[in-house]
């Protein structure tokens, strides 16, 4: 295998020479190396190193005692750039034998021997066999064959991406029905609905070991979700987790939209507004998607890091501190479209949500994108009044 070094935040990784026919897939080479995944590290070094250092001085542990596994490495860049830039201990398993020697390599380049150790096993085996402070699963796909075992594996905080978007959003529905036991739909707001779809699969598989989760941070783009999970123990903080999986009623005819939380046992099909029959999803999390405190710390570690997507690390992060945490975003321009009036510019009607006692925000899913509690008829009266 032919490779090169590349540098990401401040460390220096060899990886597979990237082919420059760009059609050729990443998932196509001898070990997997994506460099459109640099922003995704980048969050990652940061919002792990927020919460290492939160966990290091409330458990009074050194950050070298603090364990982290990324149970699919590839070449290891992600666990490398973890272990490198925040101190702490790092596993990076891969069970492919290129991956395996690349990592070995990589941890010797960057002389990280006493605090990095290389694994061939299968994920499953060895997060079922160890517990980590921290579990990252970075998968080609789907999460979904390692969540069980993650979630068994994580004790402090579990980090994941999915990259199934399709499946996930409700574009391939049967396959998502498959991966995640949760029947999502593909509509405007189909972005949040595959964080909250993966959110809600994560939950049952950590309920199973009476394990619960607060998200910390969730963030979507076009070709990934990706969330940080901060994981307690115990049945009654399950239980009160569990509270928060529930159902989204919609109706596609006006958009209004309902969640149902809870053991939802009976749900109306005709929407309440315009009596046509609505689209059930779910089940998925109702809870919220992110701690604004926590999106400060990661703030604060971009700011005083070298990162390359600085600039979009933090506009990013900014967005989802910023957003108003309720279920669904709603899509400016859709509901325009439908009404037949012009689209006004977002701050102004923003503001005029606000003038008349709404919360309202912009959200990180999109540019016309935004999140409020008054319901689709307010929202509609006041579009009319900007015309
Ligand atoms: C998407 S790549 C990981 C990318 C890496 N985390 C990064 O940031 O560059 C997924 C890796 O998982 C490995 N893999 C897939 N299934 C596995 C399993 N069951 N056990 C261990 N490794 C596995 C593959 O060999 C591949 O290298
Ligand atoms: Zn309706």
């Amino acid at each position: 295998m032919n490779i090169r070094a590349v540098r990401e935040g401040e460390t220096e990784v060899l990886v597979p020479v990237h082919l420059e026919d760009v059609s050729f897939p990443p998932s196509q080479a001898p070990v997997f190396y994506n460099p459109a995944m640099e922003l995704n590290r980048d969050i990652s070094v940061a919002a792990t190193a927020a919460f290492v250092k939160e966990l290091s001085a409330r458990r009074n542990m050194a950050l070298s005692d603090i364990t982290y596994v990324d149970a699919l490495s590839a070449s290891g860049i992600r666990g490398l750039r973890i272990a490198n830039e925040t101190g702490i201990h790092a596993t990076l398993n891969d069970w492919s034998e290129d991956a395996y020697q690349l990592i070995r390599q990589n941890i010797g380049h960057l002389g990280l021997e006493d605090r990095v150790e290389a694994t061939r096993r299968n994920a499953n085996v060895l997060l079922h066999e160890n517990r980590y402070n921290i579990v990252d699963i970075d998968p080609f796909g789907t999460p979904a064959p390692f969540l069980a075992a993650a979630a068994r594996s994580a004790v402090h905080l579990l980090e994941v991406t999915a990259t199934d978007t399709a499946p996930l959003c409700g574009a391939h529905l049967h396959s998502g029905i498959r991966k995640y036991s949760a029947v999502p739909f593909n509509n405007e707001y189909h972005s949040e609905m595959g964080v909250r779809i993966l959110l809600g699969k994560i939950t049952r598989e950590l309920s199973v070991n009476d394990r619960a989760m607060s998200p910390l941070l969730s963030h979507a783009t076009r070709h990934y979700v990706r969330t940080y999970l901060k994981i307690d123990k115990g049945a009654k903080r399950t239980d009160s987790m569990l509270e928060q999986l529930g159902y989204i009623a919609h109706c596609p005819s006006c958009g209004s939209r309902q969640a149902f939380s809870g053991i939802a046992l009976f749900i109306p099909k005709e929407c309440t507004r315009c009596s046509s029959e609505r689209i059930l999803a779910g089940p998925l999390w109702l809870g919220s998607l992110h701690q604004p405190e926590f999106c400060n710390m990661v703030l604060n570690e971009i700011e005083n890091r070298n990162l390359g997507t600085k600039e979009q690390a933090r506009k990013l992060i900014e967005l989802c501190r910023d957003e108003l945490d309720v279920p669904m975003f709603y899509d400016q321009h859709i509901i325009c479209k439908r009404i037949g009036v012009s689209p006004s510019e977002i701050e102004g009607f923003l503001t005029a949500l606000r003038d008349r006692g709404f919360a309202a925000s912009r959200t990180h899913f999109s540019g016309t994108s935004f999140k409020t509690d008054a319901d689709i008829g307010k929202i509609e009266d006041i579009l009319f009044s900007l015309r």
